[in-house]
């Protein structure tokens, strides 16, 4: 027998990419990127030009598709393989990112009649803007005492499922009812790969509060928060929820040829992004936690029992591997905030040095930033430039800088918003570890780990843990590909189970993250300092953020 392959489709927040995977033992042959076309639409509507609101995130569904026109066949070519020897095909996602579509599967901004409708489209993992309806969920949730509350950390994100599609509900409620479902993008683009529409376990435990033993929350609830969404989970939400892994199909021939695939390949049920780059790095069993870190951070944990922790995202029985309670929490802006400070905050002069010694903004920032020792900058900062996702749960929470003197340079800032966000990490695994479930190992992977060598030491002497980092330039879509080979089976020359493949395909580098003991200890002291403004600012003692956010949006809607 020929020697087998796999495909795994990373769908990131600008960009999605394909990766060749060798099934006997995890190396990536070929990879292409394909830069999303629309990239975040976050002002203007294509086509229209009409304006969005604040916190607004969409992006466009056939930027996905485009994805897999240019980047799958861009893989087949480079790695000079035959098709037939592609057994599976896996994706991943972000998520919630979501969109309405009709009866007939097309997203409802493809329709000329909804085109100019900012709701007709996909809502990405960062919109933010259902916070009310976040809100309004929570306290309904809390005052009728619904259980699964606790599994979400006491409160459900605005960046999840029912608060986007209740603002649909609240604001556009004629798009709502030309709404066939709503749909997880990841679930979508399988729907489009193999033409039967199912939805994965993963997305719908973590982000639409469908549970494995109790399914979706009651009709009840629901009515609660709005009459009209009585039914939804009957309707909108209707479709079957399969475990990760499952085979959802075989590639349609329309497909096919759009790839240059084989028709007839197993296509894996969708996944999510930082939940498939688990297995990639050989993580299969508890007590690993894995930081999925780019534009954002997805914390991944893997536990025997349910327990509560303050602020996680969700704890879903077989979330990420079978057998497991799958724990996540995450940071909503990580990458996301150095980028805005190369973009926005930086003097010309750091652009021009940069520029003459051939470096990019972020590695000329590093290198000086390295220079520093921990406390050196007497700066802190908080982490929340895109709001707070764990512990906190409030995306109208903002960031915050303390030290400034004239005296402060460009690269201490950087350096201190590095160490934000590895305070922010530190908060989660204390607080997965203060609520027994325990951290033994971290390990990391994403785009983060392969550029800033001196972001991951910060990280290793805040947390005082060493790191493992994924031998692998794309782990999520190395995971993708591994659910792509489980979907194939082992008669196919894939696999039968991911805990198989991982076994099989995972890998990480031999050398680590080590904490250096100094470091460990100026950063101890930092984080007491990191945690007293987060619960000044975070905890209600002073709103601050959220008064100015008011009246930000006061004088928006007056000028
Ligand atoms: N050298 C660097 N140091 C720190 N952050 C970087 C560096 N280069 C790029 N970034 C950040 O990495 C993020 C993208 O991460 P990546 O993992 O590639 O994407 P995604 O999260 O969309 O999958 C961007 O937010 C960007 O600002
Ligand atoms: O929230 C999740 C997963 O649950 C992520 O998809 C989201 O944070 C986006 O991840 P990226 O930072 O784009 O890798």
């Amino acid at each position: 027998m020929s020697k087998k392959y796999a495909i795994g489709v990373d769908y990131g927040t600008q960009s999605g990419r394909a990766v060749l995977v060798d099934l006997t033992n995890g190396h990536e042959i070929a990879d292409h990127v394909t830069p999303y076309p629309h990239g975040v639409i976050d002002e203007r509507l294509p086509g229209s030009g009409k304006p969005l609101g604040h916190d607004w995130a969409l992006q466009h569904p056939d930027d996905y598709l485009e994805v897999l026109r240019r980047s799958v066949p861009a893989v087949l070519r480079e790695a000079g393989i035959s098709p037939q020897d592609v057994i599976g095909l896996g994706i991943d996602f972000t998520a919630c990112t979501m969109l309405p579509i009709d009866e007939q599967g097309t997203p409802l901004c493809f329709k000329p009649e909804w085109r100019d409708h900012p709701h007709g489209w996909v809502k990405l993992w960062k919109h933010h803007a259902a916070q009310e309806e976040a809100d309004r969920l929570n306290a309904i949730a809390a005052d009728r005492g619904e259980r699964f509350l606790p599994r979400y950390g006491g409160k459900i994100s605005s960046e999840w499922m029912i608060a986007k599609v209740w603002q649909i509900l609240n604001e556009a409620p004629e798009v709502y009812e030309a709404t066939d479902r709503f749909t997880e993008a990841t679930d979508w683009v399988i729907s489009q790969l193999t033409g039967a529409f199912v939805r994965n376990s993963c997305t719908a435990g973590y982000k639409s509060i469908w549970h494995k033993r109790e399914g979706y929350p009651s009709p009840g609830f629901f009515g609660a928060l709005d009459p009209r969404m009585a039914n939804l989970t009957e309707t909108k939400l209707r479709g079957d929820i399969v475990p990760l892994g499952t085979k959802a199909g075989e590639l349609t021939p329309e497909m096919a040829a759009l790839t240059g695939l084989a028709a007839g390949t197993a296509v894996a049920v969708g996944n999510v992004d930082a939940h498939a780059a688990v297995p990639a790095v050989g993580v299969v069993t508890e007590g690993k936690l894995v930081m999925a870190m780019g534009t954002s951070i997805c914390h991944m944990l893997l536990g025997t029992e349910e327990v509560e922790v303050e602020g996680m995202c969700g704890v879903v029985e077989d979330g990420i591997i079978p057998g497991y309670l799958g724990y996540e929490a995450g940071q909503s802006a990580v990458g996301d905030i150095f980028e805005w400070f190369v973009e926005e905050g930086v003097p010309a002069y750091v652009k021009e040095a940069a520029e003459r010694e051939g470096v990019g903004v972020h590695q000329w920032l590093t290198d000086r930033a390295s220079r520093y020792k921990p406390g050196q900058t007497g700066l802190i900062a908080l982490d929340w430039w895109n709001g707070n996702r764990s512990v906190l749960v409030d995306t109208n929470l903002t960031g915050v800088v303390v030290g400034y003197s004239l005296l402060t340079k460009p690269e201490e800032l950087y350096r201190t918003l590095l160490e934000a966000t590895a305070f922010g990490t530190r908060t989660i695994i204390d607080a997965f570890h203060g609520s027994g479930v325990p951290v033994r190992e971290v390990y990391a992977c994403g785009g983060l780990p392969q550029r800033n060598p001196l972001l991951m030491q910060i990280y290793a002497d805040v947390t005082n843990r060493e790191i493992k980092v994924a031998d692998s330039k794309q782990t999520p879509a190395v995971g993708a590909a591994m659910f792509g080979a489980v979907a194939a089976g082992s008669a196919k020359g894939g696999y039968d189970s991911i805990v198989d493949a991982a076994r099989a395909m995972a890998r990480v580098r031999e050398e680590t993250f080590k904490p250096i003991p100094e470091n460990v200890a100026v950063y101890e002291r930092l984080y007491r300092e990191y945690r007293e403004l987060h619960d000044y600012f975070g905890r209600g003692a002073n709103d601050v953020m959220k008064r100015l956010k008011t009246l930000k949006d006061e004088a928006s809607h007056s000028s």
